[in-house]
């Protein structure tokens, strides 16, 4: 086969060199796309798919308008490809063409979604003894694998490293982040479990970034050249997180985003400074998402008020990490207070934050050169908010008295305002949104500039009253002067005066009423026109990118002064649910107690009249059995709970109407599993390794929550994994716990192990019916209602029927026969309750079956086993032992 050559020869050795999915080569006005990477495009987007030939080859062909590229681009990496963008360029003998870009996920800078963008790297401690991963269980045991990571967002220039001691916390670490794309280290790439993990779990492309820039050296030498050295030194990063953050550099620079220079600051992520949150119990909670994967009716959603999509990012960021540390909590608490109680206040700020765009993003768009005018304008104009937001703060005492006067401090008011009054002088008030045109510079900006308007102004006036001139002058009626791409300046004349027109007019086009003449004069004027708009345009675009510039240079400022604001937002929106919905400062401490008054779900009180309910817990009450029947609200119970106890970390009021909270280390969730099902894991398998989790890494200072554990498999293998994870948790580990059960047999624990204490879910039944009342009471119940709920879950009434009837007997009898299959003789089997397995068959009759021949023993083996049990060998002389060993013998041959 021949070679293409030409056009579709050019894209193909283009395509060889890069490793993208796809590329998008320009030619001339449009974006083309050639062979199979046509029909995949055309396949994706819809796109219409021709035929361009090469060598007697026919190749597919599809294209896009170069203006038009940046939604497809946008559309395709959404859908995972990986996408080079080939740009043309002039050359002294035409045209040639190269990547400029390879647009992945997390390096996509045109999103429009207001959630963060993060591109993650993991890593293997290569310090670390073992070669793989140790078992599944989790917990630190000796040369348990430890992983670095790094997490980038481009749109906004944040940076942090991370480690983890494990692979779950790794996992809970992505699960934090939810980055779009993930670089595997080298060692990750055959570990197949933790692959297929990251596969399942996160919703991120894999991408295989070039080994080279994982190698320690190397990324830590990046690491180094971006961020400083004494900044690297200072954090004392081990060696597997500087190769996952210098690999996301390299990668970033690799495919030109050009957005290095945003990334000014490198923070650390410590696991220890949060509440871990293990991915099943981010589902658990429902904190970003539901269960079935809707955002609306998550945790999020029900307290985000925010008016901006930075103030969005940065609460949910706090839902998904928050704190331990006492201070940054009130810290956070008291400006929720002062601006939960200046209602006035609060909504002329979140007015004022509702003008607020996006300056994070903004910066990184103005650091990669892509920001137009209208961004530049946007920058502006929320810089300009800081001020007004300041205004409102400081003229409102609570709130001038309140933390949020530091939170101001942290952007340099004095370099914004100078900023802002720099971009106010230059940028003109209704900038087009090309850059190349004009336009975009307000007058007075520049001397040469202002010269150039001038006289392009002059002429414009000169083309205007062009047509007046002409009419006095040469006493002419019906005269137009206009300009059209192929004719150029004219002048037309209608056709009953156009043989009245002077000698010097050049005709240029006859039309079926005018005709349409020149002179040289006009011609002149065309030609200076051209000048000085090309001029105009060339100078405007170098002012306007100096400008630009300016503005990438302060990036910093421009991610402080978006910090800033957002965290306003943030906390002027926990202030607004908390005014709104009731909801109370919790006192927040270091100690174990836990007490809440008239505690409330915060999602399910809004959409149900919710019953409030207490908790009380501390040191000497710290695990709770809940019992109750079904559907009667013990999993709302505890949640709502584990909502409060997050609540309290992230900062915020919680519904209430006290509470005092002890600060946890960790909150841990076992509760059904919805879709693991799908993953090919058993439902009690499942519940089995979130024990298993739990147990290896709640500590004394963590809050527990487990629903129904070992209903998954045989009741008594189940009774038997509850009683036993109970006793662990209480004695070994000593966290707070919250436990829902149905196995009435746990609630004698409370009898034994002193923290243990039994509350209930009340329910109320009369003639048959049941009400439930929703209220949490201490003590056990012991009654479950299940049958109460198949009724009304719609079980036929003959099933339902006979369960009550084999209940009652269970409960009185403690035995209960099974009915056969309709014949006259029917075969039984006995259950027995007290030994929890089947007896039988049993007689037709009913009666109890033959007794077995080895169950009973007779009178004389009976009298010799006795009289050996009570012969103490220690304190028999041998002699005397002996005659009686002989005597027993003779009694059993008997
Ligand atoms: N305090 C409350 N006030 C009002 N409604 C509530 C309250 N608690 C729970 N509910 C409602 O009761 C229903 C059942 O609650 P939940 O699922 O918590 O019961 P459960 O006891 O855990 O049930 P099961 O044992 O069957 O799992 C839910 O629809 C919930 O919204």
């Amino acid at each position: 086969m021949t070679e293409a050559t030409g056009i579709v020869g050019e894209f193909l050795s283009l395509k060889a060199e890069t490793d993208a999915d796809i590329l998008a080569m320009q030619c001339g006005d449009f974006y083309e796309f050639f062979g199979d990477d046509a029909e995949l495009v055309g396949e994706e987007l819809d796109l219409k798919v021709t035929s361009k030939s090469s060598q007697g080859q026919s190749y597919p062909m599809a294209g896009v308008p170069l203006q038009d590229l940046t939604p497809y681009l946008k559309a395709l990496v959404e859908r995972g490809y990986r996408v080079a963008v080939a740009d043309q360029y002039e050359t002294d003998d035409g045209h040639a063409r190269e990547i400029v870009r390879v647009v992945t996920p997390g390096t996509l800078l045109e999103t429009s979604d207001a959630d963060a963008q993060y591109l993650a790297a993991i890593v293997v401690d290569a310090t670390a003894g073992s070669s793989g991963r140790s078992g599944t269980g989790g917990g630190s045991s000796a040369g348990e694998t430890t992983y670095g990571l790094a997490f980038a967002d481009i749109t906004t220039g944040r940076f942090l490293v991370a480690n983890a001691e494990d692979v779950d916390e790794a996992m809970t670490e992505c699960y934090r982040f939810d980055p779009v794309e993930i670089l595997p280290g080298p060692r990750v790439r055959t570990d197949d479990e933790l692959l297929t993990q990251l596969r399942d779990r996160l919703d991120a492309r894999l991408s295989l970034a070039d080994t080279e820039s994982f190698a320690p050296k190397r990324a830590t030498h990046r690491l180094r050249g971006q961020f400083g050295d004494e900044t690297v030194d200072r954090l004392e990063l081990t060696e597997a997180t500087r190769s996952a953050a210098g690999a996301v550099l390299s990668y970033v620079e690799e495919t030109g985003a050009g957005v290095l220079a945003s990334m000014t600051r490198l923070q650390t992520h410590r696991g220890d400074d949060h509440v871990t949150l293990d991915v099943t119990t981010q589902r658990n909670l429902e904190l970003t998402e539901t269960m079935h994967g809707d955002r609306s009716g998550s945790l999020f959603a029900t307290i985000d008020h925010t008016e901006t999509s930075a103030g969005g990012r940065l609460l949910k960021e706090w839902l998904q990490r928050p704190r331990r540390s006492l201070e940054v909590l009130e810290t956070r608490q008291a400006s929720v207070e002062a601006l939960a109680a200046s209602a006035l206040a609060r909504d002329e700020l979140r007015e004022v934050l509702g003008e607020a765009y996006d300056l994070e993003r903004l910066a990184s768009r103005a650091t990669h050169g892509s920001a137009d005018a209208q961004d530049l304008l946007s920058v502006r104009d929320t810089l300009a908010v800081l001020p007004r937001v300041a205004e409102c703060v400081e003229s409102t005492p609570d709130l001038a008295a309140s933390p949020l006067t530091d939170i101001l401090e942290r952007a340099d008011r004095e370099q914004a305002a100078a900023l802002q009054n720099r971009l106010a002088e230059a940028l003109a008030d209704d900038p087009p949104s090309t850059v190349r045109q004009g336009g975009l510079l307000a007058r007075g900006y520049d001397d040469e500039l202002d010269d150039l308007i001038d006289r392009h102004e002059a002429v414009i006036e000169w083309l205007e009253t062009l047509a007046d001139r002409e009419k006095r002058e040469h006493d002419l009626s019906h005269v137009s002067v206009d300009r059209n791409k192929t004719d150029g300046y004219y002048i037309q004349v209608g056709r009953s005066v156009a043989d009245q027109v002077p000698e010097h007019y050049e005709e240029i086009k006859q039309l079926k009423n005018s005709k349409r003449f020149t002179t040289d004069e006009l011609e002149a004027k065309e030609r200076e026109i051209l000048r000085l708009e090309e001029q105009r345009g060339e100078l405007e675009y170098e002012l306007f990118q100096r400008l630009r510039a300016d503005v990438a240079d302060h990036a910093t400022l421009l991610q402080d002064v978006g910090r800033t604001l957002a965290t306003i937002d943030a906390l002027a929106s926990l202030a607004s649910h908390a005014a709104e919905n009731g909801w109370v400062r919790p006192t927040v401490h270091d100690g174990d107690a836990l007490e809440i008054t008239q505690g409330r779900h915060p999602v399910v009180e809004q959409t149900t009249e919710f019953v409030p309910n207490d908790v009380s817990m501390d040191r000497n009450r710290g695990f709770l059995l809940v019992t109750g029947p079904n559907m009667s609200g013990k999993s709302t119970y505890m949640r709502q709970v584990a909502c409060i106890v997050l609540l309290a970390q992230i900062g915020g009021f919680v519904p209430a109407r006290e509470a005092e909270i002890g600060l946890v280390d960790g909150i841990f969730t076992r509760v059904g599993a919805l879709d693991e099902l799908a993953q090919g894991r058993s439902t009690f398998m499942v519940e089995m390794s979130e024990l298993s989790n739990i147990l290896h890494a709640a500590t004394e200072e963590s809050l527990v929550i487990l629903d129904e554990v070992g209903r998954g498999t045989a009741t008594y293998d189940g009774i038997s994994i509850a009683w036993a994870a109970t006793e662990y948790l209480h004695n070994e580990i000593g966290a707070k716990t919250l436990f829902a059960t149905h196995y009435h047999e746990l609630t004698g624990l409370a009898d034994t192990l002193p923290r243990v204490a039994n509350v209930h879910v009340a329910a109320d039944e009369r003639d048959g019916d049941v009400t439930f009342l929703r209220t949490v009471r201490d003590g056990p119940t012991d009654r479950s209602y299940g049958i109460h709920v198949a009724g009304l879950a719609g079980v036929p009434d003959p099933v339902v029927d006979r369960a009550r009837d084999v209940l009652d007997r269970l409960r009185e009898e403690k035995a209960i026969e099974a009915k056969g299959g309709g014949s006259s003789d029917p075969v039984q089997t006995v259950f027995d309750v007290s030994s929890g397995s089947f007896r039988g068959p049993v007689n037709a009759d009913g009666g109890e079956p033959e007794p077995d021949a080895g169950e009973t023993l007779d009178a004389d083996t009976q009298a010799v086993l006795e009289e050996l049990s009570s012969v103490d060998v220690n304190a028999t002389p041998p002699v005397e032992l002996l005659t009686k060993v002989q005597e027993w013998q003779a009694k059993l041959d008997d």
